[in-house]
């Protein structure tokens, strides 16, 4: 019989369970962008003595494939809020000896907590948000006897990476839904009695014409034919008293003395409703926020519904005993998206398995995975690269001191004392169409204020490698760029829900006009205008040289004008492209990555 299951080897994948897999050397062909890049197989199998993946000896830079520290990571995350509810007033009257029937004494409501963010340095990632999915803010209590108020809700404040962006979902806002229906009910009311109004002043037009000329008196009973054919005698002035009171949408936010029934509520006459306003205003919708730097104080989400009003609040001469309180408001309930863009000072983009992560070890003290197959790395990484013992480099703060929001920037506003690097999973052919990892990361290269771009010298011809980064990068960027348009447009929609001045309720949506772009050359340019340069790593396998030496002229030919930068975008940096050759696994030529990273850094200051 034929096994239930297919064999541990074809279900486990080599990244998962590398320890399974290296014993007996299985090597992953990955054809990526053009076929440009394929695997290297190690001819020399590796021993079972040997616990990395080539012939070099173990190192930090070399390390075993489970020779590593992940950290939780998680750069989306989507939550639902819930803004308490405010806690509803209280019927209560004082009871004392001698005094069976005193004054009412309810207490009020409390308000319903509210939902707040804040970004704050220190977090890294949305892991444990993403894990939440809920967020529900404490419900305000209700208001009790002796002119006790209910106790407010408790807010609760969600705490970011700076870098997180903030979209708004969905929205459920019953207050607001409430004042809809109310103000249409209004209208409706305000319209039903004109038109009565009308009919009244036409009816008694033809009551006087019919008086004045054949003396008849229209008040009196008339045979009427309904609609099924029966015949039935009617008043003709009845019509008038139909009843013409609709049901006050707003009559259920009363909250009846317990004992009272149905009937009784019914045909209650409350006071006019007072107008309560929240404490604090719910912001508008669609929620946009981009908290690209740390929020001094928490930014409001999702606001606590008003608490309601106990019954002293009604007392009056038609009521001098008010058996009635109202109702706390419903609160807001929001669906958001979190989307971290991680906010390192160098980016690293790659092929898969072009040594990333090797290069990031060599630089910083990071222990990011190592392997050689494509896409060991499957999350974003930060290392941070110590400068303490560098020297010799000009002090460019001194005279340009940054902000102080910069998490970088030294109390005294001294020299740079380190950076960070985001190794992000490998880019392949499409990856602008969230093939492979790599668009769910591509957004991190967005904010990174230098690309490194790293390319296995081994790995076939690097000008045609590094076009094809540039291709995906540029596409991504065209991509997010017409997002950002169409975000734009759809937020200048303005709603005009003027249902106040004439009682119709006109739902005319206005667009401004787009802004007109510079054309397809601009889009682009957030990623292109970033300095940039190559890294040309594994430069200690042989036969290297010649293909760095052709990467070389192509960067001088692009840095001269004479080749367009490999985006196409128009005013692309082009300043110093240069490549630096580097053999990550031995450590050499690395610290020539951080004097020109902390260079080009420093630049970046000089031109903001
Ligand atoms: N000979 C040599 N091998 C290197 C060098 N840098 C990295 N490697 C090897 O290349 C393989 C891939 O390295 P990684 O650092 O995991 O590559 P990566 O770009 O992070 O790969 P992904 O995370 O899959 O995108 C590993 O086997 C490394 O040991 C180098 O400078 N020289
Ligand atoms: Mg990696």
């Amino acid at each position: 019989m034929a096994p239930r299951y297919p064999s541990t080897s074809s279900i486990l994948t080599p990244f998962l369970y590398p320890s399974f897999f290296f014993t007996s050397t299985p090597r992953v062909t990955c054809a990526v962008l053009n076929g440009s890049l394929s695997k290297r197989s190690s001819s020399t199998s590796t021993s079972s003595s040997r616990s990395t993946v080539n012939d070099l000896p173990e190192s930090r830079l070399n390390p075993k494939p489970d020779d590593y520290a992940a950290p939780n990571f998680a750069d989306k995350a989507q939550l639902t809020l819930y803004a308490g509810r405010g806690g509803s007033g209280c019927i209560s009257f004082l009871r004392e000896a001698f005094l069976p029937d005193g004054p009412p004494n309810g207490g009020d409501g409390g308000a319903g907590g509210s939902i707040f963010i804040q970004a704050a340095h220190g977090e890294t990632s949305l892991h444990k948000l993403a894990r939440r999915r809920f967020v529900r803010a404490g419900r305000g209590k209700t208001g009790q006897g002796s002119s006790r108020s209910g106790t407010r809700g408790e807010d609760v404040v969600i705490t970011v990476p700076v870098g997180t962006i903030v979209r708004e979902v969905e929205r459920t806002d019953p207050v607001a839904d409430e004042e809809l229906t109310f103000r249409a009910w209004r209208a409706l009311q305000k319209q039903r009695k004109r038109e009565e109004r009308e009919r009244l002043e036409q009816k008694e037009e033809t009551r006087r014409l019919l008086v004045e000329d054949n003396g008849w008196d229209p008040d009196t009973v008339v045979e009427v034919e309904d609609s099924d054919g029966s015949k039935r005698s009617r008043n003709v002035a009845e019509e008038e008293e139909e009843d013409l009171e609709l049901d006050d949408p707003r009559r259920d936010k009363w909250l009846l003395y317990p004992g009272m029934s149905k009937t009784e509520m019914r045909s209650s006459n409350f006071p006019p409703l007072p107008t309560r306003t929240r404490y604090l205003q719910q912001p508008p919708a669609p929620v946009y926020l981009d908290l690209s730097k740390p929020s001094p104080r928490p930014i409001l989400l999702a606001a606590g519904g008003v608490g309601g009003l106990g019954n002293p609040h009604f007392t009056s001469r038609a009521h001098p005993r008010p058996i009635f309180a109202t109702k706390g408001d419903e609160a807001v309930t929001m669906t958001i998206q979190l989307e971290l863009k991680l906010l390192a000072d160098v980016g690293l983009v790659g092929l898969p398995n072009a040594g990333k992560s090797t290069l990031l070890r060599a630089i910083s003290n990071s222990r990011t995975r190592v392997g050689n197959w494509a896409f060991t790395t499957l999350q974003p990484n930060i290392g941070t690269v110590v400068l303490d013992k560098y020297s010799g480099r000009p002090d460019l703060r001194r005279s340009h001191p940054r902000s102080s929001d910069d998490p970088d920037a030294d109390a005294q506003g001294d020299s740079r004392t380190r950076f960070t690097v985001a190794d992000i999973p490998g880019l392949i052919e499409g990856a602008h169409l969230d093939r492979g990892l790599g668009i769910a990361f591509l957004r991190h290269v967005e904010r990174a204020r230098v690309l490194a771009f790293v390319i296995d010298l081994a790995a076939g011809n690097a000008v045609k490698a590094l076009q094809s980064l540039w291709h995906e990068v540029g596409l991504y960027a065209q991509m997010r760029d017409e997002e950002e348009q169409d975000r734009e447009l759809g937020s200048r929609v303005d709603w005009n829900l003027d249902t106040e001045s004439d009682g119709q309720g006109s739902l005319d949506a206005t667009w401004a006009e787009p802004a007109v772009e510079g054309g397809k050359s601009q889009s682009g340019l957030r990623i292109a205008a970033k300095p940039w340069y190559v890294v040309a790593t594994k430069a200690d396998l042989p036969e290297t040289q010649a293909n760095f030496l052709e990467l070389k002229k192509y960067l001088s030919a692009i840095t001269k004008g004479e080749t367009p930068h490999p985006s196409g975008v128009d005013g692309a940096w082009v300043r110093d492209c240069a490549a630096i050759p580097v053999s990550a696994i031995n450590g050499q030529g690395v610290d020539r990555i951080i004097h020109w990273t902390v260079g080009l850094l420093d630049e970046d200051v000089l031109d903001q």
